[in-house]
């Protein structure tokens, strides 16, 4: 474990960490907001690509370092507004709010020129250089401090688990791949996931990990701390981040299925261990949470959902269009079962599961992160109980993922996969899922649609992947 470097600040206490900015926190917005407008839009984690930030509204400011002193911290929830797309405008579209750790220093040093917002002329800054905080070790090291120390700094609230030990002086790092919000791993001992675009109430991303651990699931990072905002002007709390024990040493699901496709190696026992990791955090969930009986009713509306989405999707991407009518009947066949009498359960499950979900330890253990589910829906949309067929499938499109990413795809591969990891998840559950064949079929669909959106919007080139399943799913040629 690594110790902080002379140059860390000492472990900053409560006290130092009490000063709000309420008052002041208009000002500061009002000289942040020209750099601000042109630095949010790139930034990997912000929603709202393709549409120019009119303006921001202060949500709440609190300082967690002086910004009059040599280095400040401030950190702000702030509402972005943007014109709407014209799909929108029926509705009104609250402005969504951002989560921004702003660092504040006369200069910058070299090593943080990567992290450089911009140099301020006027206002209550004048003279100073503001810059994305996670970068700094200092100011990385005050929020973990402030989790120690259980602070409350103005409306922030930093929580923890007294009875998992947060060593001191644990030298941070921002995690710089890819990610839809921002990650710092400190000493390697500990991840903080800070949320980036947040919304009010209880999220998934911190309530699911705490209920499995209290469950005592093993495949799940037990939270350690979390950090929420308590805003005056709201009943709701708002979760801004999560501290998690850091699995040392860990691949993702991705990466080991690509390795092991590049060695020509199969994948059958990690896909197996997958299946049964995946059923062992299903079990604790529908243990500690809720689970429901859908019926006719529930199954027509979850039908109508996959359908509208169908029919959104092949406006979008017009390559759909051929495969529509089958598509869709897919999705009424299980509407047809419903309509004979047939029910399912529904629990909490993860809700975006596939391999880059997966972590595998060193030592070969699976653990799953990122609970937060699909973050375009609303929290009520994410927290409300689904068949676990949902996520089963959200792996089985993800294996099929690895397996067609390859030039040439090797579809024996991923149908190995496929059929080991539902039998793993049979040996947990005692239900395999390639016995309820129709909601399974379904739920591919539904996914690979929204692939094909996504893959559109994002990543073109990767389109082929999930039209080339759409066309197997199209002629009911995919079961696994
Ligand atoms: N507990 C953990 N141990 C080790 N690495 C982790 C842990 N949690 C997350 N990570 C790493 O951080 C990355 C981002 O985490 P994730 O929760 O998926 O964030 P996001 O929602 O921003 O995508 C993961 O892909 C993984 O590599
Ligand atoms: O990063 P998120 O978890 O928010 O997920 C989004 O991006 C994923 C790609 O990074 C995308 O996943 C798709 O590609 C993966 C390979 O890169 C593959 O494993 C998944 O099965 C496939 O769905 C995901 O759909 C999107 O929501």
């Amino acid at each position: 474990m690594s110790e902080a470097p002379s140059e860390a600040p000492s472990a900053a206490t409560p006290e130092a960490v009490t000063h709000s900015a309420r008052t002041a926190g208009p000002a500061l917005l009002a000289s942040l907001d020209p750099l601000l407008r042109e630095w949010l839009p790139r930034q990997r984690w912000f929603a709202g690509k393709g549409r120019p930030v009119t303006g921001f509204t202060l949500v709440a400011a609190t300082e967690l370092l002086p910004v009059s002193s040599k280095l400040g911290l401030l950190h702000l929830l702030v509402r972005a507004h943007q014109p709407l797309v014209p799909v929108q405008s029926a509705a009104p579209h609250p402005a969504d709010c951002y989560q921004l750790l702003i660092g504040v220093r006369e200069t910058l040093p070299p090593r943080l020129a990567p992290a450089l917002i911009g140099h301020l002329d006027e206002g209550p800054l004048a003279g100073r250089t503001v810059y994305e905080a996670l970068y700094d070790p200092r100011p990385a090291d005050v929020l973990l401090e402030a989790l120690r120390a259980r602070a409350r700094v103005g409306e922030l609230r930093f929580e923890r688990d007294m009875r998992q030990e947060i060593r001191a002086g644990l030298v941070p790092r921002l995690v710089t791949s890819e990610q839809s919000n921002s990650s710092v791993v400190y000493g390697d001992t500990f991840i903080l996931k800070l949320l980036r675009r947040i919304v009010p109430g209880t999220n998934p991303d911190l309530e699911l990990p705490l209920m499995l651990a209290r469950e005592g699931c093993p495949r799940v990072p037990a939270p350690a701390g979390w950090m929420t905002a308590d805003l005056t002007s709201s009943d709701d709390s708002y979760v801004l981040g999560v501290l998690q024990p850091f699995v040392q040493g860990a691949a993702d699901g991705w990466e080991l299925a690509l390795r092991e496709l590049a060695k020509g190696e199969d994948f059958g026992a990690e896909a197996r261990a997958l299946g049964r990791a995946t059923a062992e955090v299903h079990t604790a969930l529908a243990r500690a949470l809720p689970t429901v009986t859908l019926g006719r009713s529930q199954l027509e509306l979850l039908v109508a959902g996959m359908t509208e989405r169908l029919e959104a999707a092949t406006q979008a991407v017009p390559a759909l269009r051929p495969y529509a009518p089958e598509l869709r009947s897919a999705f009424a066949a299980l509407a047809d079962l419903a309509a004979e009498g047939s029910t399912w359960t529904a629990q909490r499950i993860h809700g975006d599961l596939h391999l880059g979900q997966c972590l595998r330890s060193p030592g070969g253990e699976w653990s799953l992160i990122d609970f937060e589910g699909e973050p375009s829906k609303s929290l009520a949309e994410r927290r409300m109980p689904q068949p676990v067929a949902r996520d089963v499938a959200g792996m089985l499109r993800s294996f099929d993922y690895a397996a067609h990413s390859q030039r040439p795809a090797e579809p024996g591969w991923a149908s190995l996969c496929r059929a080991a990891y539902c039998s793993g998840y049979a040996e947990i559950s005692g239900s395999d899922p390639r016995t309820d064949p129709v909601l399974l079929r379904a739920y591919e669909t539904d996914k690979a649609v929204y692939e094909v959106v996504y893959e559109a919007r994002h990543r073109p080139d990767w389109l082929p992947v999930p039209l080339a399943a759409i066309r197997r799913l199209a002629a009911n040629d995919d079961a696994p």
